[in-house]
């Protein structure tokens, strides 16, 4: 599957007996047979719909991921119907709602601001971090905002996203100490008051076509710094998410989601 590029495998094991292992090398071997961004899976839950997990391609189980909770959510409303759901995921609870063009609207609970939350290794003010990163050919890229989405997220405003050199500063940025959980980094163009154009070096990933936890960090952040509104349209490289922080604190994403076919995991998961 994918969600406006963001490529997935998900696993739908519910109904499974046996709970699934799933360690770094067999991620790995999965990888090996059809390469992912993030790998999902879906596992009966004694509550919720279904219980969501997230690797991503490096092998590390994660909090978080937008677009995956959306494709999950949109496969689980095309295989059981319904109206609205709820997942149950190591970033916290998630409920979804079936939109009238069949897309899924997912709410990703309350973003997490304060600098223990995100968690950063020491105390500063998340809404404008006190970091810079020197860009290779000169110039400089300073304070971010710093958000949780139930995984951790800074985000640089730049006026010309294209001429970012992501994947030379991503890596560098991921792993600063700063970050003791490593960090997601997003760089946001801003194109008016409810548009931005971002692309996002994830954790784990690299520079993804679509990052939805992103896209939320990105509009929370730039909306704390007052330069966007509330409400975005986020331009990424696959496709357009829409973002929703709504004055009960809660963050909504929705966008394109799509069911490309099946891979053979024969011998993968015994
Ligand atoms: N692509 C995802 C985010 C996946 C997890 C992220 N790389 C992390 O390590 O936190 C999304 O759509 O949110």
């Amino acid at each position: 599957m994918n969600g406006a590029g963001n490529a997935f495998v998900l696993i739908d094991a519910r109904g499974r007996s046996a709970p699934l292992s799933l360690p770094a090398e067999r991620v790995a071997a999965i990888h090996a047979r059809h390469a992912f961004d993030q790998l999902l899976t879906l596992e009966t839950h004694p509550v919720e719909t279904a219980l969501l997990r997230v690797w991503n391609s490096d092998g590390g189980e994660v909090g978080a991921c937008g677009n995956g909770a959306r494709a999950a959510a949109w496969l689980l409303f095309e295989q059981d119907g319904g109206e609205t759901l709820s997942m149950s995921s190591r970033g916290g609870r998630l409920t979804a709602r079936r939109l009238e063009d069949g897309r899924a609207e997912v709410n990703l609970g309350r973003p997490r601001l304060s600098w223990r939350n995100i968690p950063l290794s020491r105390d500063m003010d998340t809404e404008a971090l006190d970091y810079e990163v020197h860009l290779p050919g000169g110039g400089r890229l300073t304070r971010p905002g710093a958000v949780s989405m139930g995984n951790p997220h800074v985000t640089f405003t730049v006026s010309d996203v294209s001429a970012i050199p992501i994947a030379q500063i991503g890596p560098m940025i991921e792993h600063d100490i700063l970050f003791p959980q490593r960090v997601n980094a997003g760089f946001a163009e801003i194109r008016g008051s409810d548009r931005i154009r971002l692309r996002v070096w994830e954790r784990g990933a690299g520079l993804t076509q679509a990052c939805g936890t992103g896209a939320c960090a990105a509009v929370v952040a730039l909306h704390r710094q007052g330069k966007l509104g509330r409400a975005a349209e986020v331009e990424v490289d696959g496709g357009r998410l829409g973002v929703r922080w709504a004055e009960d604190d809660d963050v909504y994403l929705t966008g394109p989601v799509e069911l490309e076919g099946e891979v053979d995991l024969g011998g993968l998961l015994s």
